[in-house]
């Protein structure tokens, strides 16, 4: 397991904190999950006290969670929990994906208002954005154009926990704040071929297809679209730092300010699993978004910077997962 960046920021550029976590309770949702579990391993560097959910309630339920966070008493609370998958998953399981994020998003901010948490982070994603958005995508571009349809009904949970976070600070004064990852990948990633991200779907191909020793491997949609992925410890890093020192309506992207064809991130990913055949292309499986670099000058302005490289942040992954880090597709749908 790769070990978390102990800071990012450049000597001279620290913003003010407007929220020192020492002595802090944090409770992150979602704590078993790919971002969930990294943001725990960055805050273990922290003075604060981790408190997670070890009976595995579900968020869907509203009492449940009110309980749960009433009992557990966070000062600070990190929504890492969210029904989550790829292309595939997304557009054939649409109910899943509004439903729960809708429910998980409502529930867990409601709760935390009423037992009185200080600050709450809401994790969305790039997928918030207009398919036709402008690149690099501005944080200003929310809710300017039509969804990407292959993510249309978990983006518009996510717009709505966006939406939930600035109401509760204007009607009451809540210090809720929501930052959007670009694609994520990392130690702890789910490999389940069907709803699977593409880095995981493909590092699990590669190297089945390696030790098979197949001639050639399968790549979804026409390898064009351009996506910017960003290794899940650097997104940890970012998000302990939007907790400390930033605090507004609103959202902030969080990405590394580059992309990459999925043409040359999967012969990237072939390289990292030692897999030498060639890529066939399958255009009867759609390409989705066509691209989704976020502008991260919000964050950068305030002094945080990714510090892992793609090729790096990929070995560390491929290493996870031979070392049997991967998790499965997660909770059933019902
Ligand atoms: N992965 C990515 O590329 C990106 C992710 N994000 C955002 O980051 C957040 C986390 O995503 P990620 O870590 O990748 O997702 P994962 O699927 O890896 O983890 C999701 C977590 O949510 C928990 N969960 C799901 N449903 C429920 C429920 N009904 N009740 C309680 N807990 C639940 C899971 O619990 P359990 O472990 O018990 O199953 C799991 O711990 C999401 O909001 C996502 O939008 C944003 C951009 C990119
Ligand atoms: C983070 C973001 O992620 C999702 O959007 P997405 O960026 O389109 O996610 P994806 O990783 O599944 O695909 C990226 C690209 O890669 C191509 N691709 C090739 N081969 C495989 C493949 O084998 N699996 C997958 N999944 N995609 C593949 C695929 O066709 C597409 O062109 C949202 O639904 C939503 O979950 C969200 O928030």
């Amino acid at each position: 397991m790769s070990q978390p960046p102990s800071s990012s920021i450049a000597d001279g550029a620290v913003p003010p904190t407007l929220l020192d976590l020492r002595g802090l309770r944090v409770f992150v949702a979602g704590h078993r999950g790919l971002v969930g579990a990294a943001i725990m391993r960055r805050l273990a560097s922290e003075d604060c006290e981790l408190v997670t959910d070890a009976t595995g309630t579900d968020l869907r339920r509203q009492e449940a969670t009110e309980r749960l966070i009433a009992g557990l008493k966070p000062d600070v609370v990190v929504v890492a929990a969210a029904r989550v998958g790829g292309i595939y998953a997304n557009s054939t399981w649409p109910a899943s994906f509004i439903y729960d994020n809708l429910a998980i998003a409502m529930n867990v901010i409601q709760a935390a208002r009423l037992s009185g948490v200080r600050k709450l982070l809401n994790l969305g994603s790039s997928c918030v954005y207009p398919r036709e958005a402008p690149q690099p995508i501005p944080e200003e571009a929310l809710l300017t154009g039509p969804l990407e349809p292959t993510n249309e009904w978990y983006a518009i949970a996510k717009i709505a926990a966006i939406r939930l976070c600035d109401a509760y600070r204007l009607q009451h004064g809540c210090d809720f704040v929501s930052v959007m990852p670009t694609n994520l990948f990392g130690p702890g990633d789910n490999y389940d071929p069907e709803s699977s991200h593409v880095p995981a779907a493909l590092i699990r191909r590669f190297h089945e297809a390696k030790r098979r020793g197949d001639p050639t491997v399968t790549v979804w949609g026409t390898g064009q679209p351009r996506r910017e992925f960003m290794y899940v410890d650097d997104l940890a890093d970012a998000a302990v730092f939007v907790l400390k020192h930033w605090s507004a309506p609103g959202i902030v992207n969080v990405g590394v300010g580059h992309d990459i064809t999925i043409a040359a991130f999967a012969r990237l990913v072939a390289d990292t699993v030692g897999y030498a055949g060639d890529l066939v292309f399958d255009p009867s499986r759609p390409d989705g978004m066509p691209r989704k670099l976020l502008d991260g000058r919000r964050l950068e302005a305030l002094g945080w910077r990714p510090r892992t490289d793609l090729a790096d942040g990929l070995a560390r992954a491929y290493a996870d997962f031979l070392a049997g880090g991967a998790r499965g597709p997660g909770r059933p749908l019902d």
